[in-house]
């Protein structure tokens, strides 16, 4: 089979020709590069008005060459339908209208940032891996459950590459940032920024802000650079490490332009070579933006009858790659790994066979008589100075916000010891399984009550997934308070509730009758806890509601 794929989201104008027999990929693309500033849609549009038919006309060069036949033997057009700028998927989209109509070829419409991590799948031979993208516009962590793409954690605000592309264009450097900043990195020393993870979610516009407030201080570009890779990517690594950790998979790929990364990549094969899972990043033209993914994705959903006819074949420039229903892959397949057997990590307390020590995303537990003590070790993949900040904080927060949590009345493990500069804890063993394999709706009724009870008392939760939380029967224990903090912040409380229902969704097979108890529980305890009723700007539920509702991808 031989696919012609057209990319055009926002700056490669790019085509490609995949031969499945031969498995060989030619790619021919034309990148928009500003004079000035970042990319500016309506010039990016009059590149591609240029470029496309270059492109296209180079790799049907190329089909022709060959091919014995006529019309180069080519059995689909595929191209990228969005997400990306609405001028520029346009142009890519009457293009490919018009050389399937020409070839008389179906047409098949493909979700740019579903082939950005396809590529990988297709390079690894992995069956069902996490996968990171990074790439300018977007930055999420992906596994594929129930037929569909599921988003396990996301940039809350900008993409990576255009939060770093927002930092050199501050210091007077051309677009793209991103290689320039990878250069400048190379001889700089670490420099402190802050660093923003949210369960699997993550947020870059603090550090930018304090980027670009440290080089107008005079602290040295290349330090700052360095910094900020070492932040940044810490924070993608750290996301990812707990995207395996909670679905229980040991494969990893790596998808977007910002994999180009040297250093990024590097600390994504340390984590994965330390957790004994495997990692494969594509080669750098798979990565960043190119018609060779739109044309191999193309393939398979030809194969699988997925093509679009003309008249349905409209752009979008908001496609959230959770919207593509997945027609190539098996429905039975998940990238959770048996997500019961993954909620039964923990020791259970009549059994000899379980382990006695676990390792989380973070810590390493150890099973001692009636205690379990958790230890924060050091990750290699982080910055020495960085790791340490990180460990002595939140195994401080851990202690503190355990205790204050079951003083407000939620069940949780007491603290017997604590050691900070160790990044040590000393708990009581609590509960039979994690939540993950005791997944009920009045289970997840109770986890709202308690979220209600935490945020009642002026504090969040940071990281409450499934695994987070222990049962033992009726009873439901909240753990691993160290992402939390104390905020008065609607937001703040709304991303506890969104972590929580985004862990659900990631593991369970039918999620709805669990969320809606877990939304009652956390609603009523609300009420019945506060002493007068919260006002639609105060009220979690409801800033949930746009959490979920913002779009990231324009
Ligand atoms: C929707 C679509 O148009 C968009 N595409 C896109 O963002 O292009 P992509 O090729 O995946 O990524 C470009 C980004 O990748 C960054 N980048 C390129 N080389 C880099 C490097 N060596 N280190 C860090 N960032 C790098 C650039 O600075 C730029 O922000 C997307 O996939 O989000
Ligand atoms: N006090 C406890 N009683 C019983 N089991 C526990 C206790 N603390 C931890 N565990 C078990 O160990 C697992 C890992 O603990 P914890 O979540 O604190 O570590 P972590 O490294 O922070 O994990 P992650 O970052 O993946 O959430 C938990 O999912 C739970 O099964
Ligand atoms: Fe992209």
């Amino acid at each position: 089979m031989r696919i012609v794929g057209i990319e055009g989201t926002a700056w490669a104008a790019s085509a490609a020709l995949f031969d499945s027999e031969t498995g060989e990929v030619f790619i021919e693309s034309d990148p928009y590069e500003p004079d000035s500033g970042g990319i500016h849609p309506r010039e990016a549009a009059e590149h591609m008005g240029g470029a496309i038919p270059d492109v296209v006309s180079t790799v049907l060069d190329r089909a022709a060459e060959t091919s014995e036949g006529d019309g180069g033997g080519i059995d689909a057009v595929a191209f990228s339908r969005g997400p990306g700028l609405g001028p520029c998927l346009r142009i890519v989209g009457t293009a490919a209208r018009a050389l399937s109509q020409t070839l008389d070829v179906p047409l098949v419409g493909v979700n740019h940032m579903v082939a950005h991590l396809e590529i990988g799948r297709h390079g690894s031979g992995f069956d069902s891996p996490v996968c990171l993208n990074a790439s300018g516009a977007n930055a999420h962590l992906l596994g594929y459950h129930n037929g569909r793409y599921r988003v396990l954690g996301e940039t809350m605000d900008t993409g990576v590459g255009n939060a770093i592309d927002k930092f050199t264009r501050h210091v007077g450097w051309s677009h793209p940032g991103g290689p320039k900043v990878e250069e400048a990195a190379r001889d700089g020393e670490y420099h402190d920024l802050p660093y923003v993870v949210k369960g699997m979610d993550f947020s870059f516009s603090g550090i930018m802000s304090a980027a670009k407030q440290a080089h107008d201080d005079g602290v040295p570009v290349e330090d700052v650079c360095r910094g900020l890779q070492e932040t940044v990517f810490a924070m993608l690594t750290e996301v990812a490490e707990r995207a395996l950790s909670l679905t229980g998979t040991d494969e990893l790929v790596l998808g977007g332009g910002v994999g180009q990364n040297e250093r990024l990549r590097e600390m994504l094969a340390e984590m994965c070579e330390q957790r004994g899972a495997e990692f494969y990043a594509p080669e750098p033209r798979f990565l960043r933006d190119n018609a060779g993914m739109i044309a191999v994705l193309g393939a398979r959903m030809l194969d699988a009858g997925d093509t679009v006819s003309i008249p349905d074949s409209a752009v979008d420039p908001n496609f959230r790659p959770d919207q593509v229903p997945v027609t190539w892959r098996d429905g039975e397949e998940s990238v959770a790994r048996d997500p019961a057997a993954a909620g039964e990590a923990g020791r259970a307390a009549d059994s000899a066979t379980t382990p006695d020590e676990v390792r989380g995303a973070e810590a390493t537990v150890t099973f001692e008589g009636d205690s379990v003590v958790k230890r924060r070790v050091p990750k290699t993949y982080r910055h020495p100075e960085l790791d340490e900040r990180l460990r002595t904080e939140r195994t401080r927060a851990e202690a503190r916000l355990t205790s204050l949590a079951r003083r407000a009345g939620v069940p949780t493990p007491v603290v017997r010891d604590v050691d900070p500069a160790e990044g040590t804890i000393v708990f009581q063993y609590v509960g039979e399984s994690d939540l993950a394999g005791g997944l009920t709706a009045e289970r997840c009724r109770t986890v709202g009550e308690h979220l209600a009870a935490v945020h009642g008392a002026g504090f969040v939760h940071g990281d409450p997934t499934t695994r987070n939380v222990r049962v033992d029967g009726d009873r439901v224990y909240l753990l691993d308070f160290g992402l939390g903090y104390h905020t008065g912040h609607v937001e703040d409380r709304a991303m506890d509730l969104h972590v929580f229902e985004q862990s659900v969704e990631g593991t369970a097979d039918e999620p709805e009758p669990l969320l809606r108890a877990f939304e009652a529980g956390y609603a009523a305890a609300a009420r019945d806890g506060a002493d007068r009723p919260a006002s639609d700007d105060e009220d979690a539920l409801a800033r949930l509601r746009q959490v979920e509702g913002r779009g990231r991808y324009q």
